[in-house]
């Protein structure tokens, strides 16, 4: 890969969840902290589309809202185009970086403003970052905006209520187009529309990624989406990295056994030939998370190492995979099969 446009170099994220009111009055009671997420690392190369996937609390949101600044890390380093975004940044260095990325959220109703009308809300970033001075500039480069994203520029006049959810999510992605970013953060862009509009949405940004070059992470707990938008994908377990590998690789040769059990989740039964099966077990609490690698206690093929040392994330036949169990040859080789009827050795 040439020199990435996105670097995310050992990145952590801990919440300190502790009762303020019981530190108070116990002073010596230990804090406690949630790590959202835990040592992750990856690179997205210019024009790329890098998914992050995993059930429900394994860090997806924490890792796009510390990307997009909304928060920041505990540790580790966010690389923007050679420069790091949590540290040293400020005024217009930090604006003209900023400028650069934006986010696209999953509820298009609660991200947009219902007191305003789509212009106010589309132009706002050109405001921000004043790259349109007079409000004529404004307004036509809104009415373009909004022609880009299949609206008409007479939408501009009115207020979100008044559009369907699938055209909301357009107003949301004309307003992250405002200030020609070049890197999208997108967080379940998809997930609260209905199936029929998904596929429009989806096919809209793969359409204004291949115009305007667009680089994308693209966060989502649904296979088939992320299948149909990403060029790689990234699989997150309780805040940690289990396995990164090409779009293709991953759903052909999934390598580990985490990544197996939620592809066989998958309801597309053409698209890895298997019949839909349960996710089984549950996430355990990040409050209290298993020692050793995270996943060990739903996993069929796990063993004292893996109850006892956390594994790290490694290149395996060319792809990294965070597991004990492949390294030693205990996990089944060739094309994925149901974990499920495999036996725990
Ligand atoms: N502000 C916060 N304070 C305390 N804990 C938090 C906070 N934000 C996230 N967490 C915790 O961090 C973990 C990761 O949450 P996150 O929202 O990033 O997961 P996710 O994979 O995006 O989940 P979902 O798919 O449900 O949105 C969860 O255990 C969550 O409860």
């Amino acid at each position: 890969m040439s020199a990435p446009l996105l670097d995310v170099r050992h990145l952590s994220r801990r919440f300190d969840v502790s009762k303020p009111w019981l530190n108070r009055v116990i002073e010596r009671i230990p804090r406690v902290h949630v790590r959202a997420v835990d040592d992750v690392s990856f690179e997205i190369a210019k024009g790329e589309t890098f998914a992050l996937v995993g059930e429900s609390g394994s860090g997806k949101s924490t890792i796009a809202r510390l990307i997009v600044g909304l928060l920041k890390p505990s540790d580790g380093e966010i690389i923007f185009d050679g420069k790091s975004l949590a540290r040293g940044l400020k005024g217009a260095e930090a604006r003209r970086l900023r400028r650069r990325f934006q986010m696209i959220f999953q509820d298009p109703f609660a991200s947009l403003n219902p007191r305003w009308r789509v212009t106010e809300i589309v132009a706002e970033p050109l405001k921000v970052f004043n790259t349109h001075k007079s409000d004529r500039e404004r307004r036509k480069r809104v009415g373009e905006l909004l022609s880009l994203v299949g609206l008409s520029p007479e939408d501009g006049a009115k207020f979100p209520h008044q559009f369907s959810g699938g055209q909301r999510q357009r107003v949301a992605i004309a307003r992250a187009l405002a200030a020609n970013p070049e890197f999208i953060v997108c967080d379940e862009p998809t997930s609260a529309l209905d199936v029929s509009v998904q596929a429009q949405i989806l096919n809209l940004m793969k359409d204004l990624q291949a115009e305007f070059g667009l680089t994308y992470v693209f966060i989502s707990h649904n296979l088939s989406v992320v299948r149909h938008m990403a060029n790689r994908i990234g699989v997150l377990y309780l805040g940690r990295l289990v396995e990164v590998a090409p779009s293709h690789d991953l759903f052909a040769r999934p390598q580990h056994p985490y990544t197996r059990m939620l592809l066989d989740a998958v309801p597309d039964v053409e698209m890895t030939g298997r019949r839909r099966k349960k996710v089984e077990g549950e996430i355990p609490s990040p409050l209290n998370p298993p020692s050793g690698c995270a996943f060990n206690p739903r996993c069929p093929f796990a063993n004292e190492r893996c109850r006892i040392e956390v594994p790290a994330l490694k290149p395996w036949r060319g792809q990294p995979v965070a597991c004990h169990g492949i390294e030693e040859g205990r996990i089944p080789d060739g094309p994925a099969q149901p974990i499920a009827s495999v036996t725990a050795p």
